[in-house]
């Protein structure tokens, strides 16, 4: 029987419109709803049980408003999360080149070993695409945080990246000092899709 623990907070921040909303949907219900897009106002949070080596991991998923008047309000929740998921639209340069004013409120806010991935989501809209994927890849690195394009339409890589949190979270309360570290980087790696076997890039 898998063991239980604690409750991970898990936050999903960048712009309004990047998909933050819909990723959260896409991995709580598989499913996209298209269409009209209604902004999120405040904050609000799902639930979600991954399990990972057969240990049950809670994650609280914290869908935070990427408006500028919310702002105040989800920083507060920034210093209680172990990770954070940061968004741009790979449609939008502005949420690209705002990844790194996010990047500046994540580390002035958040605890120092908080988990960070950014994920640049919308990649089934190739055609419209503004910022390639090596411009996202090289963000990620110059960061050090691991990186992949998502698509909460098509639901491309929406569970590895909750996933690859929670694996890292779990590793994380469960460090013994002799075993070797999760490496998330080779993990996502090893079970991201890319280009080659999909359509969407
Ligand atoms: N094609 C496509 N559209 C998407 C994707 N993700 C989100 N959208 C659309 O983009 C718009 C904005 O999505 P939301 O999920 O509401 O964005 P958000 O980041 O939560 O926005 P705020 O709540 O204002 O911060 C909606 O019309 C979605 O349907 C995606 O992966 N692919």
């Amino acid at each position: 029987k898998p063991r239980c623990s604690r409750f991970r907070s898990t936050i999903l921040v960048g712009d309004s419109g990047v998909g933050k909303t819909s990723l959260l949907v896409q991995f709580d219900q598989g499913k996209f709803i298209p269409g009209s897009f209604s902004a999120t106002v405040g904050i609000g949070f799902t639930n979600k049980v991954v399990t990972v080596d057969d240990v049950k991991v809670k994650l609280q998923i914290w869908d935070t408003a990427g408006q500028e008047r919310f702002r105040s309000v989800t920083h507060a929740y920034y210093r209680d999360a172990h990770a954070l998921l940061l968004l741009y639209d790979i449609t939008s340069r502005t949420s690209f080149d705002n990844i790194r004013a996010w990047l500046t409120e994540i580390h002035e806010y958040a605890q120092s070993d908080v988990v960070i991935m950014l994920l640049g989501n919308k990649a089934d809209m190739s055609s419209d695409r503004a910022i390639r994927r090596d411009e996202g890849e090289r963000l990620a690195k110059e960061h050090s945080v691991p990186f992949m394009e998502t698509s909460a339409k098509t639901g491309v890589n929406v569970e590895l990246a909750f996933t690859a949190v929670a694996k890292d979270l779990k590793h994380r309360a469960a460090q013994h000092p002799n075993e070797p570290k999760f490496q998330i980087h080779e993990y996502i790696e090893s079970q991201k899709e890319k280009s080659g076997c999909c359509s969407y890039f």
